[in-house]
């Protein structure tokens, strides 16, 4: 059943009529959430006659784009197949975006505009203004965009109702959105939207493997109802995720954003053993944050005893810091790509060379999925290209003059049940890059000279210190891979930008200290070690504090003792070319050539993009790291 309203929709369109004239529209007209984003689509540079429902992706990128999300599609097919089920009669057309805004699966008629609605359709609010999955996946938040709210002429005719889905470490990874033809504001679609979104989370949580999944709820009955939050520990009693309906209730993103692991202690009155003897019926407990809730165990670990989940508890609270967290403001950082590598999401270091890419790399095999497995480093850049194949593919037995008997593994073997950490992958061969993709999509290899197929399974980290924004519009690194590696992105600060040079300081020289080897520096010398333009970054700092440790007779360091590069920095260290805030200097010239394209194209982004010479996808990415 729909509603229509025509005074709503009348005032809906005058509203319109005032903003694109560039009048003030009177508030009460549109509800805000419209207006936000009417303001935002308008910043994009985008004009209510721009046209993106023909602008799909290429047809052998889908492949790639489905393969990416297979894991969600799995989780989302039979939601969709419900509520088409459901509400297709009624006319609702079903569709499933990726968190960029990329429609990945449809369900339903195949036209509405007469359109084929396919895969691949950019429905992100940068390209296609205000629309229902746009502003859901940009404000983490149910959305219903009717008529003329949408910012585009061509989807006024539609009315849209979209929901995000969150993944159990809280962050959005995409959303259910239900459109048809607009004949008035639709009524109960949202609620059945909203749950299938929130099967699909309650069951990515259930399915993380681990010990316990507990449901909670303020009213004990609700403990078994699809409105209950879930959250899930592994045996040591770390939270390993939780549905955002859990995530609230316990406000577990606070909690998260101080950095380290939060415990089952954290969060509750009671002992994990009293749960355990509840024996599946709800028990009262008081929350860290002052509320009261009902708590029930739905997954219970089978062996355990009362005393191991104890010191395990201890030890998950008391778990030392690892030396990598010397820098401090990068903490919640890690702690997020410590949370994504744990559901084997994966990683793409960034950062200059020496910034710490690979320390992180192993810091994140140590804390992730299957620490105990095999952490196998390959240097992209210093393979040569014709051993390539055979060092990451493995051979058979006499596959070419001089292989080992027998055959060997590649890499990607060594690495099962653990970690394989592709160095400089900016540097792979292009030609190898697709096989390296269909490896990463189909989790098999062949090795040279054998037909037999392998299964592979290892946790992905991939680093470069090269911009591959840059390597993808020069057509030297493929976007396909691109997107396969870059489940999130972590990127390094070089020394010259770290605010906590002094904190890393310390700690480079606490490491190495020994009593005759000080751990002292003399301001002067601390001075000089701050203000120098380090170009091997944290390599170049180790080792002129060890030097300096070694040369050091009375205690302290001297910057007599410091190398001579650094020592010579005393007389340049005033020019300004010279300054170690180089970096921030030539940052702050990029944020006003791009301000100031914005300003002379009156921010219209495709001609700011023109005026400099870059792509409209690299200029968001400017737009969003200056904050404009
Ligand atoms: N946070 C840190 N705490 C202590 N030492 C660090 C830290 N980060 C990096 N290092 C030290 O700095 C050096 C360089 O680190 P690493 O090899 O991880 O850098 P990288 O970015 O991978 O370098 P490259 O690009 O050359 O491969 C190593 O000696 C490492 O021990």
């Amino acid at each position: 059943m729909e509603v229509h309203n025509f005074d709503q929709d009348t005032r809906v369109q005058q509203a319109r009529e005032l903003f694109d004239a560039g009048l003030e529209v009177p508030s009460q007209w549109v509800r805000d959430e419209v207006m936000r984003s009417w303001l935002r689509s308008r910043e994009h540079g985008l004009s209510p006659v721009d046209q993106v429902l023909r602008k799909t992706l290429s047809l052998n990128e889908l492949p790639y784009l489905h393969d990416q999300h297979r894991d969600l599609l799995c989780y989302v097919e039979p939601e969709m197949r419900n509520l088409f089920r459901s509400w297709g009669a009624a006319g609702w057309v079903f569709a499933c975006l990726e968190r960029e805004g990329r429609s990945i699966k449809y369900f339903g008629k195949e036209s509405l505009l007469g359109t084929s609605l396919s895969s691949g359709l950019d429905l992100s609010e940068q390209v296609a203004g205000t629309n229902g999955p746009g502003c859901a996946l940009l404000e983490h938040r149910p959305s219903v965009v009717c008529g003329d709210e949408h910012f585009l002429h061509e989807f006024r005719d539609l009315a849209c109702v979209a929901v995000p889905i969150f993944d159990p470490a809280g962050m959005v990874i995409g959303a259910l959105n239900a459109t048809k033809h607009y004949d008035g504001r639709p009524v109960g679609i949202l609620e059945s939207v909203a749950l299938a979104s929130r099967a699909v989370e309650n069951r990515m949580v259930g399915d993380l493997s681990g010990a316990w999944v507990l449901a909670i709820h303020y009213l004990p009955e609700l403990t078994g109802s699809p409105m209950r939050g879930l959250i899930h520990f592994c045996a040591d009693g770390e939270v390993l995720g939780a549905n955002p309906t859990a995530r609230q209730m316990l406000e577990l993103d606070i909690l998260e954003q101080n950095g380290g692991a939060v415990t089952f202690r954290d969060l509750f009155s009671c002992s994990l053993d009293e749960v355990r003897r509840s024996q599946r019926s709800p028990i009262k407990v008081a929350c860290h944050n002052g509320s009261e809730l009902f708590l029930k165990a739905e997954t219970v670990p089978e062996v355990s005893s009362p005393v191991h989940a104890q010191v395990v508890l201890e030890r998950a609270s008391a778990t030392a810091p690892s030396p990598f967290f010397a820098e401090v403001s990068l903490r919640p950082l890690f702690e997020k790509a410590r949370r994504a590598f744990m559901h084997r999401v994966p990683m793409l270091i960034s950062g200059e060379t020496g910034t710490g890419k690979e320390v992180l790399a192993r810091w994140l095999h140590s804390q992730g999925p299957s620490p105990k497995g095999a952490f196998v480093a390959v240097n992209c850049s210093a393979i040569p290209a014709g051993l390539i194949e055979s060092e990451l593919f493995g051979y058979a037995d006499g596959a070419f003059t001089g292989a080992r008997r027998g055959g060997a593994k590649g890499k990607f073997e060594e690495a099962c049940g653990g970690t394989l950490f592709l160095d400089e992958i900016g540097d792979m061969p292009v030609e190898f890059q697709a096989r390296l993709l269909r490896v990463l999509q189909e989790r098999t290899v062949t090795r040279l000279g054998e037909e037999k197929t392998r299964e592979v399974c290892f946790s992905l980290i991939c680093a470069t210190h090269r911009n591959l924004d840059e390597l993808m519009e020069q057509g030297s690194f493929r976007d396909d891979l691109y997107y396969r590696v870059n489940g999130l992105k972590v990127t390094l600060p070089p020394l010259r930008e770290r605010e906590d040079l002094d904190g890393l300081i310390d700690h480079l020289l606490a490491v190495a200290a020994s009593p005759d080897r000080p751990s002292i520096l003399s301001p002067e010398a601390r001075n000089l070690l701050r203000n120098y333009p380090w170009k091997g970054n944290i390599r170049e700092l180790e080792q002129a504090l060890k030097l300096g440790q070694a040369l050091a007779n009375n205690g302290v360091i001297e910057v007599d003792h410091l190398p001579e590069a650094v020592k010579a920095n005393r007389f340049t260290a005033l020019a300004p070319a010279m300054t170690p805030k180089s970096g921030r200097l030539l940052a702050n010239a990029e944020r006003e050539a791009v301000c100031a394209a914005l300003e002379k194209c009156s921010d219209n982004i495709s001609a700011a993009a023109r005026e400099l010479g870059i792509t409209r996808a690299t200029l968001y990415r400017k737009i969003k790291r200056f904050g404009l």
